[in-house]
This record gives structure tokens, C-alpha cells and sequence, in this order.
């Protein structure tokens, strides 16, 4: 085992012709099912997100999505994950129908983003990474002067308002002007707001971004809430990988391309590479016996190519990496390098990301 990333396909990559088996397909999700507040997807139309070999290119030549398969089922909460730049929030723009695709195709509960552009914004939700809130406005009027933008009534901008307050746990703020309010506060009313036109979709571009560890987990039962009452189906882009954990599914996305897509726990199985990380006598020696014995590729403290693995001793990612100890500290002894400790860890997102681009999501 060496820990250069495999040329094994993902299980369900972007293939060049976009014809693979559907992504999202075994998962045996219900189809066109009726629940809660009327978020019934129409028969024929299984899918509430479904990309064909989808693509953009901006003028100047920036392919930011390079031919990307996407098939969410209703009700799901589907994570795109990916480092910066990696197209995460071009995709977005593209199902929102925001931008125009350069190639390919994208269905939102069965309307085309390329000539149902306004079917496709009615039936989408959308959280900006940027506030669209007016910070003078209180919380309350902030929903109902959008409420009415939407064309609701006034008696129904109201109601509307007061029922997604109390859904975002805000009914005790709704007179604060919005300034008042804390960022994580703000985020749940921007949802609150996304959500006004009652979208059977609601996207987030970074929902959490920028807020503290407290907020973040708020907004993250709110979005479960959300998918529990309503039945949503949520599709987010996030950088964090503990997040991206909380979904269904999560695609992970680098230099526009879907490299990994399915349940967090079964990319991380897939993969079988734990973390077996050696504190010794002589760790540099430790890595020369690691390579030169045992053929691994050893991650030593301060090697800057592998920041996350070298915190501390020797690292190498090896499947079943428990197995590896006995004949390691054998190896090890012989030499007279004492062991102080051994520990291993199972696989991460990063390590999956790892696993199919050679490189941290961090990095
Ligand atoms: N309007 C634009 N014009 C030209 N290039 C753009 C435009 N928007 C994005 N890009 C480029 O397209 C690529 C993908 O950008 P995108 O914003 O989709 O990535 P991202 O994954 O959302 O990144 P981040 O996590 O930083 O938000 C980047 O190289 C970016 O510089």
C-alpha cells in the first residue's frame, strides 16, 4: 500500500459521456411521494436535481464545471463539497438557473434550467454566501416586504411570515431590527426568507460560513428540522468536511469535476485507508523503514506536502491499519527505535478527497 491515490473510478464518477449508472440510484429513496406542506414532486419527474454532463466556461476560458452528473432525489440533503474555486458555487448558479450552462443539461423537479429558467426560480429556494437582508428592517418586516415582492397578500405575506419565524426559532426576535440580530440568527432568517415561495429545493451556497461553532450547529437543526416537517430536499456547497457528514449524499468536487459522490460512510469505507500514525526514538528512521521494508509512503512531521498527517511522529495510511502494528514494532525494535505510541484512525472526507485527488481539500 503506498499513499498515492488510486487510479480505481470513483463508485459513481462523472464519466466523460455522462451515461453511467445513475448516481443515488441504489439508494431506494421514494419516488414522487406526497408529504407534508404539498411538497409532492410530479409523477415522471423522480429526480428534484438531475445534471447531465453539465458545463461551464466564462468568458476567458475559466472552465469552472467540466461535465458534472448530479441526481438528487426528493427529499434528500446532498452536499457538494470541494476546496475553493472548485466550481461549487458555478453548479449552483446553474441550477438555480442564474447562469446558462456552456453544455449538457439540468432538470429541477423536472423543469429545464436552459428553457424554463423562471418554472425552474419558482421552484427553487436560494441562501446566498452574501446577506440579502435589509440590516434597518426588523426580522418580521424583512419577510413580509419579500412576501409581498413574491405577490402573497398582504394577510398572507403575513401568516407566511410569522409560521417561517417561528420555524427558523425566531418568533421572539421578529420585531429586533436585523443588525441586532447575531450572525447565526441572520443565516436562519435568510433561510426563513429562501423559503418564503414555499421551494420544493432550497439551495445554500456555504450556510454556515463565517459563523462560530455554536451557530453553526443551530443552523444545522434547523436544516434537519427543515427535512424532517417539510420534506425539502436541501442541496448545499460547504468546505467543511465535518458538515458535509450531516447529508445523505455529498459529491466531492475539485477543479470542476465530480472525483466522489455517495453516503459519507460508504465513500469512507471504500476506501479502507486508516491513519496509522508512529511516535518514536528516531521518527525519520522510523520513515526509512516504513519505505524501505514495508514499501509505505511515510508523512513525517513538518513535511509541508501532507500538513494534516504531520502534527506530530510518523503517518502512513494503510488499510486495516490495526493489523500493521505487530510487525511494524517488530520491524522497529530490531533496529532498537523504541515505540511511545501507535494510533489509528479511520478514514475522513479529506482522506477520500485524498484518495482520489493525491492531494488535502485543505491544502
Ligand atoms: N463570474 C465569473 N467570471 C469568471 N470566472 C469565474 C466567475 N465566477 C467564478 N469564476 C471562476 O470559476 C471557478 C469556480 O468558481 P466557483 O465560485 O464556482 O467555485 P467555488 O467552489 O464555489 O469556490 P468557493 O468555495 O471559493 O466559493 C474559479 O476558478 C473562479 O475563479
Amino acid at each position: 500500500m503506498t499513499t498515492r491515490p488510486r487510479t480505481s473510478p470513483a463508485r459513481r464518477t462523472t464519466s466523460a459521456d455522462g451515461r453511467e449508472r445513475e448516481p443515488g440510484q441504489e439508494q431506494g429513496h421514494e419516488q414522487g411521494h406526497e408529504h407534508g406542506h404539498g411538497h409532492g414532486h410530479e409523477p415522471g419527474h423522480p429526480y428534484a436535481i438531475h445534471a447531465r454532463a453539465l458545463a461551464k466556461s466564462y468568458p476567458g476560458g475559466t472552465e469552472a464545471v467540466r461535465g458534472v452528473d448530479l441526481a438528487v432525489r426528493p427529499g434528500e440533503t446532498f452536499a457538494f463539497l470541494g476546496p475553493n474555486g472548485a466550481g461549487k458555487s458555478t453548479t449552483i448558479s446553474l441550477l438555480c438557473a442564474l447562469a446558462r450552462p456552456t453544455a449538457g443539461e439540468a432538470h429541477v423537479c423536472g423543469a429545464d434550467v436552459r428553457t424554463e429558467p423562471q418554472r425552474v426560480r419558482r421552484t427553487v429556494g436560494l441562501l446566498f454566501q452574501h446577506s440579502a437582508l435589509d440590516s434597518n428592517l426588523t426580522a418580521r418586516q424583512n419577510l413580509y416586504v419579500h412576501a409581498r415582492l413574491y405577490g402573497l397578500s398582504r394577510a398572507a405575506a403575513g401568516a407566511r411570515g410569522a409560521e417561517l419565524l417561528a420555524l427558523a426559532g425566531l418568533d421572539d426576535r421578529q420585531r429586533a431590527p436585523v443588525r441586532t440580530l447575531s450572525g447565526g440568527m441572520r443565516r436562519r432568517l435568510e433561510i426563513a426568507r429562501a423559503l418564503l415561495h414555499d421551494p420544493r429545493v432550497l439551495f445554500l451556497d456555504e450556510p454556515t460560513v463565517g459563523l462560530d461553532p455554536h451557530a453553526r450547529a443551530q443552523i444545522w437543526d434547523h436544516l434537519h428540522a427543515l427535512r424532517a416537517e417539510r420534506r425539502t430536499t436541501l442541496f448545499l456547497t460547504t468546505h467543511y468536511l465535518e458538515e458535509a457528514e450531516h447529508c445523505d449524499r455529498i459529491a466531492i468536487i475539485d477543479a470542476g469535476r465530480v472525483v466522489a459522490e455517495g453516503p459519507p460512510r460508504e465513500l469512507k469505507a471504500e476506501i479502507a485507508d486508516d491513519r496509522l500514525r508512529l511516535r518514536t526514538s528516531d521518527d525519520a528512521a522510523t520513515a526509512g523503514i516504513l519505505r524501505d521494508t514495508f514499501g509505505l509512503s511515510p508523512a513525517v512531521a513538518g513535511d509541508a506536502a501532507v500538513p494534516d498527517e504531520a502534527d506530530a511522529g510518523v503517518t502512513v495510511r494503510v488499510g486495516e491499519g490495526a493489523t500493521w502494528i505487530p510487525q511494524l514494532c517488530v520491524a522497529l525494535a530490531a533496529r532498537d527505535i523504541a515505540v511511545h505510541a501507535v494510533s489509528t484512525t479511520p478514514p475522513t472526507l479529506d482522506d477520500v478527497f485524498f484518495h482520489h485527488t493525491g492531494r488535502s481539500i485543505r491544502a
